[in-house]
């Protein structure tokens, strides 16, 4: 049991066949930290907990579920159009061969365009997460690159997926159409790409598409069976859905017996094909099915919608053919599995009373068919499905009771009922967790979580604290994810954490609340990795001192000695009377250029990812500014230092007490991470928040306007209304500026630069020709094409966040350099870009044996000239205009590192807690303006 990672206690409810739906009380379910099921005991006394979690890693969690709470398998779509979700809930009128020429091919030939698909398949595959599609099977549309992004999107979301890029070589629109050998080629090249998309860790696969017989020739179907036996893979088509369709198919097969005979024909019938619909099926057909061991996945919505028929799924379940559900939107017109299982059991009620054969569907059957029936299917049935000890948790976790819940629970009610109420009535809202292999794959950033977290731990019960997120994850860019059959841990945003300063402290103490102290990995100061690093100038590695004594020796290189001249001036240039100016402006006035341009430009790449001719000085590096306002001069400052003023000190001393011994290991640490990256952090907090009566996390809900009126506070999103009694936001300024009623000065100034994060992983772990932290490019080293910022050498810092030997590194591109292009380069474009960096700077040509890369767009905030007065006037502005109802937190205010953004969350929550007690001062999140070091 020692590497159990989570455990549930509670009601569990899973099926074990057609007919035994198993509801286990008091059961306790426990994952490892590869996500499968270890364990899953029945009757578990309340007390025995204690004794139980004693034998297990501190680190392992318990997560109990109240009294109505219960886990439940994951859903698995069979069947769905993911492009045709912008027409979900439009063109009712046709049946389905018109309906496909009017309304389906017009939207699926726009997805020629990758950036329309980056509209729809986000959005779609945030939906089905959020409505418990743990696993889905996607049809993309003919096109290879938006159907390849359909394949990066599913996997960056976390959801188990199958995904087809369709083929149609005939009977198509003129501009919907492929020429045959363009088919077979993309559909190969489709394939491997999903395949190398997701090696090792096989939640993403492809699945061969031929979309129907009717738009497919004989010769692209036989040479997508090959395909598709080439490389093991699965099939997916459409079968005797309606009766035009059936005709249609004999008239272009005259010599064959029947429509599946067609599939069979051209060896498309085995073991791993799903044919959706199956509404007209004949005896033979039946046959020929069983014999083949094809599943059928069954969309009453769609059948239903576009008048195809109604499939007579018992008979099928008697035949002993697999059978899954399919939303098949957007012939149906629900994303929600829910809605297929209900309108399977209405649609076995209309066959049961029309054609007297059998029953109708049970609820046992429909969460059958809805989990291990799906997971039949796609050949997963060993792996998820149900709570088999080995299998992998892909999971719910269901309250019934959540906010704004559609069900009611009365006195009378048991566990059964209230089961059956959520099957029958439930929606997402009482969907509050969706784990795919035991990961979360719903909600949870830094800085609304972290804000969140504070004040549930100072407000009362009755107060609600509502959290927010258009996306599927919050916060975003903090990103840990383990790739490959090795596991290797790539981080997609910050990778560290500094220990130091008051937001250091806040970090730990936080941490400490959060019980993941167990699993902290350390990089103490005197460490390769925090002593050497280095700057690529103009087409060398040149290390930087790392003390006084260590620039004695470094003064033989040039790069160092040219340092010196501006560093000896220094305390005898005149301070300058400015507000603000860039830190180039600074640096190059009190030291000289070549600090300014060589060195400070690239530690502000490292940083902001920003040009440090244009960031302001004053908010980005305020203890220089401050040290030449004082003092005179900085490095008069560095002897003398500032001191914090009005509450941090009070503060600093709260904190220090909290974190104690903690602290104390920390002061030899140079920086920090987890065992699993820096996602723990954003996970942990979400997982104590969700268990928080009075905290509500909704994902995949975009918040579209906000008002504040006459002291009240109203949130508009996209499906609902609501009045708060404050509303604290952590969106990005310029995005806040856009929703926001009353209009505030300032917000929309502040712009964030985009950067692209190459993870590369080399199978030889002695790559690198020198260790250390890592390097940064300067904005002046010449021939940088790629825009190159900087690399970090990860396996040098935080080696045992893996089990093998390797090298890894990141490379990071773009910043401001981005800024002014009118696109940015693709996935592809960027990958070679970043083997172009390793290759030309550190030698290493080898082909990597894992990467990632990953477009973090708009991330880090960019402070320029004249920052903090902006901030205070929209301070001032907040605190006059909005009643108190409105305060905001997030990088794009006062600092963007993860230590800042804990820290004033802190003190936001702190403030809004004393604000809802006693209605004083106006809190506005950025009361920080105010307060200017002070000269020690
Ligand atoms: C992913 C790219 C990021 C770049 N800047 C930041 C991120 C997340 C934010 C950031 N990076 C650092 C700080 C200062 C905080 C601190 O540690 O004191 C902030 C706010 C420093 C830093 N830069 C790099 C690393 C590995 C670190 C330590 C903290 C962290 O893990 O981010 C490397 C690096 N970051 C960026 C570039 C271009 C780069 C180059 C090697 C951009």
């Amino acid at each position: 049991m020692s590497n159990v990672k989570q455990l549930f206690y509670g009601t569990i409810i899973h099926s074990l066949s057609l007919d035994k739906l198993h509801i286990i009380k008091n059961g306790l379910l426990s994952v490892d930290g590869d996500g499968k099921i270890v364990s899953l005991q029945e009757n578990v006394e309340a007390e025995e907990l204690d004794s139980i979690l004693e034998g297990l890693a501190e680190d392992s969690k318990l997560i109990r579920l109240s009294e109505w709470q219960f886990i439940m398998p994951g859903f698995i779509d069979t069947h769905t159009h993911a492009p045709q979700y912008a027409n979900a809930g439009t063109g009712m009128d046709l049946p389905l061969l018109e309906w496909l020429e009017k309304y389906t091919f017009p939207l699926e030939h726009s997805f020629s365009s990758t950036e329309f698909a980056a509209k729809i398949y986000p959005r779609f595959v945030s939906h089905l997460l959020r409505n418990g599609t743990t696993t889905a099977v996607y049809y993309a549309t003919i096109h290879l690159e938006s159907s390849k992004y359909l394949a990066e999107t599913v996997k960056g979301s976390g959801q188990r997926g199958f995904i087809g890029k369709v083929n149609m070589d005939r009977n198509s629109p003129e501009y919907y159409v492929e020429n045959s050998n363009d088919s077979v080629l993309h559909t190969e090249e489709f394939v491997k790409y999903v395949l190398d998309l997701d090696a090792g860790e096989n939640l993403v696969q492809p699945i061969v598409t031929p979309r129907f017989a009717i738009t497919c020739t004989e010769k692209l179907m036989t040479a997508l069976a090959d395909i598709a036996a080439k490389y093991d893979v699965p099939i997916q088509s459409h079968l005797s859905e309606n009766t035009a369709e059936i005709a249609f198919v004999s008239e272009l097969f005259p010599d064959i017996k029947d429509y599946t005979s067609v599939y069979d024909h051209h060896k498309l019938l085995n073991h791993k094909t799903i044919m959706a619909h199956g509404v007209h099926l004949t005896d033979d057909e039946r046959d020929l099915l069983k014999q083949r061991n094809v599943g059928i996945s069954h969309c009453p919505n769609s059948n239903l919608a576009l008048r195809s028929g109604v499939c007579k799924v018992r008979q099928l379940l008697q035949d002993g053919i697999k059978v899954g559900l399919g939303t098949d939107i957007s012939g149906g017109g629900s994303k929600s599995i829910l809605d297929a299982m209900r309108r399977a059991s209405a649609t076995s009620r209309v066959v049961a009373m029309t054609d007297g054969n059998g029953e109708h569907l049970k609820l046992s059957e429909l969460v059958f068919l809805a989990t291990m029936g799906g997971a039949e299917l796609v050949n997963l049935q060993d792996t998820v499905g149900n709570f088999k000890v080995g299998k992998d948790f892909d999971a719910l976790l269901i309250d019934p009771c959540a906010e704004g819940s559609p069900i009611d629970v009365f006195d009378m009610d048991d566990t059964e009922r209230v089961f059956e109420k959520f099957i029958f009535l439930g929606d997402d809202r009482n969907i509050i967790d969706v784990f795919v292999k035991g990961r979360r794959v719903s909600g949870g950033g830094i800085s609304g979580l972290s804000t969140a977290w504070y004040l549930s731990q100072s407000l009362p019960k009755s107060c609600k604290i509502t959290i927010i997120e258009a996306s599927n994850r919050l916060g975003g860019w903090i990103q840990s994810r383990r790739h490959g059959e090795q596991g290797i841990l790539f981080e997609y945003g910050p990778r560290t954490i500094r220990p130091g300063g008051l937001g250091g402290l806040a970090v730990l103490e936080l941490i400490k609340c959060l019980n993941l102290t167990p699993s902290l990995i350390t990089i103490p100061k005197t460490h390769p990795a925090a002593l050497n690093r280095y700057i690529y100038y103009p087409d060398r590695l040149n290390k930087l001192p790392h003390s006084l004594l260590s620039l004695a020796p470094s003064l033989s290189r040039a790069f160092i000695r040219k340092a010196i001249p501006g560093i000896l001036r220094e305390p005898f240039v005149k301070p300058a009377n400015t507000d603000d100016e860039s830190i180039g402006a600074f640096m190059a006035r009190r030291f000289n250029s070549h600090i300014a341009d060589n060195i400070l430009s690239a530690v502000i790449h490292g940083i902001y990812a920003g040009d440090a001719n244009q960031l302001s000085v004053r908010s980005v590096l305020p203890s220089l500014y401050y040290y030449e306002r004082y003092y005179g001069s900085v490095l008069k400052g560095l002897m003398r230092g500032l001191k914090e003023v009005g509450d941090k000190r009070e503060l600093e001393r709260e904190l220090g007490e909290c974190v104690g011994d903690l602290m104390n290991d920390m002061s030899k640490i140079s920086i920090f991470s987890f065992k699993d990256g820096i996602q723990m952090m954003v996970d942990a907090l979400e997982r104590e928040l969700k268990m928080k009566e009075n905290v509500t996390i909704k994902t995949g809900e975009k918040v579209v306007k906000l008002e504040i009126e006459n002291e009240k506070a109203k949130v508009h999103t996209e499906s609902s209304v609501f009045s708060s009694l404050h509303i604290i936001s952590t969106l990005p300024s310029d995005i806040l500026s856009h929703i926001l009623t009353p209009t505030l000065p300032h917000l929309c100034q502040t712009r964030s630069a985009t950067v692209a994060v190459v993870n590369l992983a080399y199978s030889d772990p002695s790559l690198l020709p020198v260790t250390g932290f890592g390097y940064l490019i300067p904005a002046s080293t010449p021939n940088n094409i790629y825009s190159a910022l900087g690399v970090v050498f990860d396996s040098d810092a935080l080696p045992s966040q893996d089990k093998v030997n390797i090298t890894k590194l990141t490379v990071m591109l773009g910043g401001h350099y981005y800024s002014g292009m009118n696109s940015i380069p693709n996935e592809d474009e960027l990958l070679s870009h970043a083997r172009w960096v390793v290759s030309n700077h550190l030698g290493i040509g080898e082909e990597p044996m894992l990467w990632n890369v990953s477009i973090q767009r708009a991330c880090i905030p960019q402070y320029r000239v004249g920052h903090l007065d902006r901030m205070r006037e929209l301070h001032h502005s907040i605190r006059n205009t909005c009643g108190g109802r409105l305060s905001v937190a997030g990088a794009s205010y006062l600092g963007v590192s993860v230590n800042d953004i804990v820290l004033n969350s802190r003190r936001l929550a702190g403030r809004v807690v004393e604000w809802i007690e006693r209605r004083k001062s106006n809190v506005t999140g950025l009361e920080g303006v105010e307060e200017i070091p002070a000269p020690v």
